[in-house]
């Protein structure tokens, strides 16, 4: 079935990767395995997948990603995330994972493997016995026990050290300082004081602008002589000339790196003089290199591939809030609803005046079942998307849970999202969503002074709110500004406001059919009797005072809204001239 495969989703991956995890995507998604692609290669076919699948050798850049025109997802199998572009990849929505303990019981193993390699000298043993020698007085070691381990970024070496008798200090300003004690940890403040107790020192970090370069001359002039360092963590926290240079004063005893800052390393680098250094024990970035920590990190991610083109929010995203599964099955249809609020909002509101949105402040008020749900991040992220999505100039821009925030920001725009517990606010729904956008004048006094866009007070003849609920998983707009309306948000909808008076419907059907546009439903909203607030939303409503005034008025005169699903778009000219008929008020087509 050619046709079906060609809509999967495709995934790349361009590294080696356990089969593992791959082979829960084949039975959806387009594997394609394609190791040895050249920088520019992965530019030219990137723009073709939904995920890209990296471990460390991939190089996913702002130009890679900004190529990527499908992406979803960079996943990352093991941890470290230095080699992808997250900030680039935030601005455009693409979430990254990665498989934050997959590998590292392996990375640990690995250290301390290095250290009794580098304590017994078994690399340069093994060596002169394979070179047909047998020189037993050459090779003589330290032991480890008693000896004092010094960590830098408190991790899973600690409690293997300890099992061989090692003292362990470490420096984590971040670790738990229960969980040091109960791995018999000494947990020290500061590097000079780190430094001087080692006889061992290894490093754990990520590479962040605070671990970069962290040890350099200085900090190895303060190890005793005849110390032995360790990275298994990333090239460039150590820095790799001074490295070199304290190995050849021999002020240290020994080096064992797993890790360059440019892999391979480039010939004549200081990393390929460190490689060559006799007293260096290295290994080309194996540590996350056993069967099952690479099965762990395929399976991990993979999951989450699948998860994210699903829909769903993944477990560890590097760049996005964790969510629960159950929580984020409960906000599913209301991420739908939302929306439809955002968007309905941008095309109903797009006429008033005050720029395209009109409005940069909202309030974004849950109310019933849903108000119990703390991480309604989802939910702001849909508003940003649903509000944006109908602008052109936004058009290409992926909004979603991971760059929400930063679109919000960016363009000025103020949310509040208000958690409403009070039973009755919601009447007969079991949850309620209300967008309520703030007249300017209030909006500016709530948003950051430097992001308000706002243009100034806009003459504000009605509420501008929106209601929405799910019945089952379908969205259902409830009110419309003034409006009690009982309608599904989703194709072309003309929505007129009009005297309910008799006659209007023809009026309306008349000019659409000389414009060959057909009406498949028809739904008239009247002017809610609630208008009365409910205490606890009154806080959050427009004070500008006209719109009881106005309901009052509009009672007497009997408004309705009327909402018309239609089988196409509508010209503007139409809408016009529908508004300009007599007993209409306004006519608006919005796509949904
Ligand atoms: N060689 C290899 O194949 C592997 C390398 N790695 C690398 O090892 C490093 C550590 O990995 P994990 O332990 O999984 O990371 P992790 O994020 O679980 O732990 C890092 C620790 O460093 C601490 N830390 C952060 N900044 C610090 C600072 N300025 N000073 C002191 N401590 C600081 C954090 O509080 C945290 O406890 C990462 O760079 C990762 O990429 C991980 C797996 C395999
Ligand atoms: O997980 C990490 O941070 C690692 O460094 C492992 O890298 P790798 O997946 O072996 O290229």
């Amino acid at each position: 079935m050619p046709l079906l495969r060609a809509s999967r989703p495709k995934v790349l991956v361009p590294e080696k990767l356990s089969p593992d995890g791959l082979a829960l995507l084949r039975s959806s998604l387009d594997v394609h395995e394609r190791k040895g692609l050249s920088a520019d290669e992965l530019l030219q076919i990137i723009p073709d997948y939904d995920a890209l699948l990296v471990r460390s050798e991939t190089k996913v850049t702002a130009t890679v990603l900004r190529a990527a025109k499908n992406l979803k997802v960079v996943a990352r199998a093991g941890v470290g995330v230095d080699n992808v572009d997250v900030e680039e990849a935030t601005k455009l929505g693409i979430v990254v994972v990665n498989s934050p303990s997959g590998n590292i019981g392996a990375a640990a193993e690995h250290t301390i493997a290095l250290m009794m390699s580098m304590a017994r000298k078994i690399p340069e043993s093994c060596a002169s016995l394979k070179d047909g020698k047998w020189e037993r007085s050459k090779f003589v070691g330290v032991e480890v026990k008693g000896k004092t381990l010094s960590i830098i970024g408190l991790g899973k070496v600690a409690r293997l050290a300890k099992g061989l008798g090692m003292n362990v200090n470490a420096l984590d300003p971040y670790a738990s300082p229960a969980v040091a004690a109960s791995a018999s940890v000494a947990l020290v403040s500061a590097l000079p004081e780190l430094l001087a107790s080692a006889d061992f020192l290894t490093i754990h970090t990520p590479l962040i602008a605070s671990t970069r370069g962290m040890i350099a001359e200085a900090e190895l002039a303060q190890l005793k002589p005849g110390a032995r360092v360790l990275n298994v963590a990333r090239g460039g926290t150590f820095d790799e000339d001074a490295l070199l240079a304290a190995l050849q004063s021999g002020h240290l005893s020994g080096a064992a790196i797993d890790v360059f800052t440019s892999e391979p390393p480039a010939p004549d680098s200081s990393a390929a003089r460190l490689i060559a250094h006799p007293r260096a024990v290295v290994t080309p970035h194996l540590g996350a290199s056993t069967v099952e920590a690479q099965e762990n990190v395929s399976v991990d991610v993979c999951e989450q591939v699948l998860e994210i083109l699903q829909g769903s929010l993944p477990r560890s995203a590097v760049n996005a809030p964790l969510i629960l599964p159950e929580e984020y099955k409960k906000l599913q249809p209301f991420v739908h609803l939302v929306e439809k609020l955002g968007s309905l909002y941008t095309q109903h509101y797009a006429a008033s005046p005050g720029g395209a949105m009109g409005r940069n402040a909202f309030d974004l008020i849950y109310q019933g079942e849903l108000a119990s749900i703390n991480n309604t991040k989802p939910l702001f992220a849909a508003l940003i998307k649903g509000l944006f999505s109908p602008i052109s100039s936004m058009e290409g821009l992926n909004i979603n849970i991971v760059n929400a925030e930063l679109v919000a920001r960016e363009r000025g725009i103020f949310v509040s999202e208000q958690h409403s517990r009070d039973p009755s606010d919601h009447s007969s729904y079991s949850s309620l969503v209300t967008l309520v956008a703030r007249p300017p004048s209030r909006a500016s006094s709530r948003a950051p002074a430097s992001d308000d866009k706002s243009t100034g007070p806009v003459p504000d003849q009605h509420q501008r709110i929106i209601s929405g609920t799910c019945s089952g998983d379908r969205p259902l707009i409830t009110r419309l500004g003034r409006f009690e309306a009982s309608f599904e948000p989703e194709g072309t909808l003309l929505i007129c406001e009009n005297y309910d008076s008799p006659g209007k419907i023809g009026v309306v059907g008349n000019i659409l059919g000389q414009e060959g546009v057909n009406i498949n439903f028809m739904a008239v909203a009247p002017v809610s009797p609630k208008l009365a607030i409910n205490e606890s939303l009154k806080e959050s409503l427009p004070t500008d005072g006209s719109s009881q005034e106005h309901t009052a008025k509009s009672q007497s005169l009997n408004e309705a809204l009327m909402i018309l699903g239609i089988d196409r778009g509508v010209p503007a000219h139409v809408t016009a001239a529908l508004a300009k008929e007599s007993g209409i008020l306004s006519a608006c087509a919005v796509t949904l």
